[in-house]
């Protein structure tokens, strides 16, 4: 049964200690002043027949997620446009929950799409979010409030916050966080994805990253419930053990869990917080583990979410396509490893690039490494990825047979003069994408190392788009090579292989 309190008295009395706030504090940085060249000014007209008219669904600004500057818009007083900055939240009150520690409820009947209320909080690098992360976590803290503003910077509603700090996680949520600029500023909102009627709880997915330490039992209630926060992560997923079906060690009643309800912070958690102070003096703040909700970005921020994750795979894992592990001969290793090794480049980049998404989070706690990576299934158990082994000197042989070099002849195999073209190709995709690094390194390396993922989006588009010509080009000079090795006589080790048009012409292959 839902406890609701409606004597802001007793909220008060039974309220986790928290400072109260409408407007994000800016700790690490100053509050940035929108500069007039930066300002974006609509075209709408307010016309008193249609309030739609001043700024309403069709503003440019609003078609861009960002608010209008007073005294810019040409709207003026009507510019409906300015919610963030007027607080034109939606009514909302707090309770008690079952099982999840405070929530906040819908106290009147909510439009689908309405802006609800802000997250604010103390703005932080992530640096300092991290710190802060584990320090919580060292001091016991469970509950978690801290989410990602940008790459860079994290919100932080531990101390200080608005009611918005208060809202649960659900597996089925009827609210979503998007990101808007205003003035200047990106700040987070959070929206009903659905109308809302006055009573329910305000629920949105946090996208939770765990990444080691107690696991939180989810108790959202939704018929699609993951089980636990952040279940569907990375982290979570990479950590479990792989066990066998006749082997409980690791089963998932065994597996440490917290309770949010019993973990209610106390009157213990603010003597904690007075104790931590930072080298310079902040106030170090408690904080769980690893939470993060994973802030929606309308409109054009929507494509800082980039998920590349598959050529990270490859990286890691070898050479695995399609569920196909190739089992390298001396040869294919010789000339995968630069692909590898290109893999590996590029991964560190686009990994850099890939956490410019909203759902950034923290590491913590020693056992986030994989110990072996799994699939997990529904029923708790896992399973080994099946993997196909190739057996190459069997296909090496199949390639060297009369029929198959036929068929290759009759299928145009690239002659050594094609091969040297694609190594140009290759050559020059490669310096392309290096020269972009050099382009995008001063702005990462303004950045702390942690924080390198500082790109802006059309950065890291253009870095995406090169490293898949890089990476074609590299496909195109590899097969090429592995078919003109399947047709050609092998060489003795001394033997340099011929590159260029004429007998004369020597060039040779540079990988
Ligand atoms: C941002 S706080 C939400 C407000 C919190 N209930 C409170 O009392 O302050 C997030 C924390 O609430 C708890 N929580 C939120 N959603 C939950 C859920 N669906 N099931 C269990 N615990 C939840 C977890 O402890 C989580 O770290």
């Amino acid at each position: 049964m839902m406890q609701i309190f409606s004597s802001s008295e007793q909220q008060i009395e039974e309220l986790p200690p928290y400072q109260h706030i409408r407007e994000n504090e800016f700790l690490s940085r100053e509050h940035r002043k929108q500069e007039d060249e930066d300002i974006a000014v609509c075209v709408c007209k307010f016309d008193a027949d249609n309030p739609e008219s001043a700024c309403g669904e069709r503003c440019l600004n609003v078609l861009t997620s960002t608010e209008c500057t007073p005294g810019y818009c040409p709207c003026g007083a009507h510019c409906k446009n300015q919610r963030f900055q007027k607080c034109e939240y939606a009514k909302t009150k707090l309770f008690k929950t079952e099982g999840r520690g405070w929530g906040l409820l819908a106290d009147e009947d909510i439009k689908a799409g309405q802006f609800i209320i802000e997250y604010c909080g103390e703005v932080i690098s992530w640096k300092e979010a991290r710190q802060r992360s584990q320090a919580y976590e060292i001091q016991g803290l469970k509950d978690a409030y801290i989410i990602c503003l940008n790459a860079a910077e994290s919100i932080d509603a531990t101390t200080k916050g608005s009611h918005a700090r208060f809202i649960n996680h659900s597996c089925q949520p009827n609210c979503e966080t998007r990101k808007w600029n205003v003035l200047g500023e990106i700040r987070v909102g959070i929206f009903a994805k659905q109308a809302i009627s006055v009573g329910s709880e305000l629920g949105y997915d946090y996208n939770f990253e765990w990444y080691g330490g107690a696991k939180v039992r989810c108790r959202c209630g939704a018929a699609t419930c993951s089980g636990f926060l952040g279940a569907k992560s990375r982290g979570f997923q990479e950590d479990t053990y792989v066990w066998e079906d006749d082997d409980d060690r690791y089963s998932v009643e065994k597996v440490p869990l917290y309770d949010s309800a019993e973990d209610e912070p106390s009157s213990k958690l603010l003597k904690t917080i007075d104790k931590s102070k930072s080298h310079n003096g902040d106030v170090i703040n408690e904080y769980p583990m690893a939470m993060n909700g994973s802030v929606k970005c309308e409109h054009q921020l929507e494509s800082a979410s980039l998920m590349v994750q598959p050529l990270e795979s490859a990286a890691m894992e070898g050479v695995v396509m399609n569920g196909v592990k190739t089992e390298e001969s001396e040869e294919m290793k010789l000339y995968s490893q630069d692909t590898q090794q290109a893999f590996r480049q590029n991964n560190a980049m686009i990994s850099r690039i890939r956490s410019n998404s909203a759902c950034r989070n923290y590491r913590i706690g020693p056992s986030s490494t994989p110990r072996k990576r799994a699939q997990h299934h529904s029923n708790g158990k896992l399973k080994h990825l099946a993997q196909k082994q190739v057996d190459v000197k069997h296909v090496a042989q199949l390639l060297a047979s009369k029929e198959a070099q036929d068929e290759l002849l009759i299928n145009e195999v690239p002659s050594f003069r094609s091969v040297c073209g694609l190594v140009e190709l290759r050559n020059d995709a490669a310096s392309q994408l290096s020269s972009l690094y050099n382009e995008i390194r001063p702005a990462i390396e303004e950045h702390e190392r942690d924080n390198q993922d500082n790109v802006a989006t059309s950065v890291a588009e253009k870095w995406i788009e090169a490293s898949c010509l890089k990476l074609k080009t590299e496909f195109d000079l590899y097969s090429s090579v592995m078919k003109n090795l399947a047709c050609t006589p092998r060489r003795t080790p001394g033997q340099a292989r011929p590159c260029g048009g004429g007998d004369n012409e020597m060039k040779y292959l540079e990988f």
